[in-house]
């Protein structure tokens, strides 16, 4: 591995399967269409312009951890700094040949590349082999945890096939010796602007804040929200087996698109959840906490509380399936790019609200803990010019 004609290194589980659980669900969460067809992606300047900042702290340690592993096994201490983080999925589609990663002018700063695998080949999708022109290993199967780090000029000329099933999910970063193009410099600027404070109640600094509707409109060929496509936070929704139901006139919009903007609630087969949703990027982040964390709370014995579920009424179920034509103009096309390999599709468990309604108290704990984690650090960080963990610092609590 340690060839110096193809300077690179794998490493298998770098990281547990618990950090890539959290990344795919802050991925699932937050992502928006991507940079090329049959891709999504979740950028760290998107999750703070988007009233996510708090997600950044996952990826803290774990970018500390990839940066002190390349700079020991390329042997350039205290040289490189990372410039750019971003979690990548490539769904049914989506391929790349080969190339070098920093093969356009505009890219030329970028040193090394370190690619973590979030989910497993022939498990999550199919397709997707990482493959080195020449060298060893000819060819990676991405596994979740493995990570692989190579220079990022022409001695490491790599491809990837296409995916031709389910979602594949990456953690890429890219690192350079050119302090000019330090991610962290952008990021910790972005964050003094947007970060509200420690005051400010929990809704306010603590609820997502979708973008522009079309940065989550996925299309097969880049087609206009009128056309055949969908909207991919309700996509992700519906594959889970979720319905959306906003009780707002649909005649009060004059762009629907904003209506997913708005106060909702869940629905699952005939059935409607009390609970409002401040929008549905708020909607699909409880739902995919309680599907990462589904095997705790599948011992609950307790009903739901009266009036927690409701029958949904025939004019309800009209209002949703008008909802959803709008937003899923095309259900196949999203089943097919994000419904899972090995799950399968209509393998929606009988969904016990009272398990739900835990999630939800257990995703605003999860929540709250990264935001305190987050206002503590940010004093650290701006006085360093760099994002770091301060928690192993002696004397921190949270
Ligand atoms: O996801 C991978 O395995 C590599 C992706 C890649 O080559 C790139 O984004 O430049
Ligand atoms: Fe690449």
């Amino acid at each position: 591995m340690a060839d110096s004609e193809h300077p690179r290194l794998i490493l298998n589980n770098f990281l547990s399967l618990e950090e890539c659980k959290e990344l795919e669900l802050i991925h699932k969460s937050c992502s928006t269409v991507g940079y090329r067809p049959n891709v999504f992606s979740t950028t760290l300047s998107h999750l703070i312009a988007t009233n996510s900042s708090h997600f950044i702290m996952p990826f803290v340690p774990i970018r500390e951890r990839l940066k002190e592993k390349l700079e020991d096994f390329f042997d350039c201490h205290y040289q490189l700094v990372i410039e750019f983080t971003g979690l990548i999925s490539w769904t049914s589609g989506a391929s790349i040949g080969w190339h070098s990663d920093d093969n356009k002018p505009y890219l030329k700063q970028r040193d090394f590349t370190a690619v973590c695998y979030l989910n497993s080949y022939e498990k999550d999708f199919k397709g997707g082999l990482f493959n080195f022109q020449d060298g060893e290993p000819k060819t990676i199967a991405p596994l979740a945890g493995d990570v692989v780090m190579y220079t990022a000029d022409s001695l490491n000329i790599h491809s990837v096939d296409e995916v031709t099933d389910g979602e594949r999910l990456t953690l890429t970063l890219w690192f350079s010796r050119d302090s000019s193009h330090d991610e962290d410099a952008k990021l910790i600027s972005a964050l003094s602007k947007n970060l509200p404070h420690r005051s400010d109640n929990f809704s306010h600094s603590c609820l997502p804040l979708p973008a522009s509707s079309i940065m989550y409109w996925f299309s097969l060929n880049q087609a206009s929200l009128e056309e055949s496509g969908f909207d991919i936070c309700w996509a992700r929704l519906h594959v889970l087996g979720y319905n959306v139901y906003c009780s707002q006139e649909m005649s009060s919009f004059s762009d629907f698109s904003e209506l997913l903007m708005e106060p909702l609630q869940l629905a699952r087969g005939d059935e409607l959840f009390y609970q409002e949703f401040v929008n549905i990027l708020h909607a699909l982040q409880v739902v995919q906490f309680f599907h990462w964390k589904a095997s705790e709370y599948q011992t609950s014995k307790v009903d739901i509380e009266a009036g927690k579920v409701m029958s949904l009424s025939h004019s309800q179920r009209e209002k949703i399936s008008r909802l959803k034509s709008f937003f899923v103009k095309d259900g196949r096309l999203a089943e097919r790019v994000f419904h899972s390999v090995t799950k399968g599709l209509n393998e929606h468990h009988a969904l016990d609200w009272a398990n739900f309604s835990a999630a939800v108290t257990a995703w605003g704990d999860y929540i709250g803990k990264l935001h305190k984690e987050i206002l503590v650090s940010l004093p650290y960080w701006r006085t360093h010019q760099s994002i770091f963990s301060v928690f192993h610092l002696a004397g921190f609590e949270i």
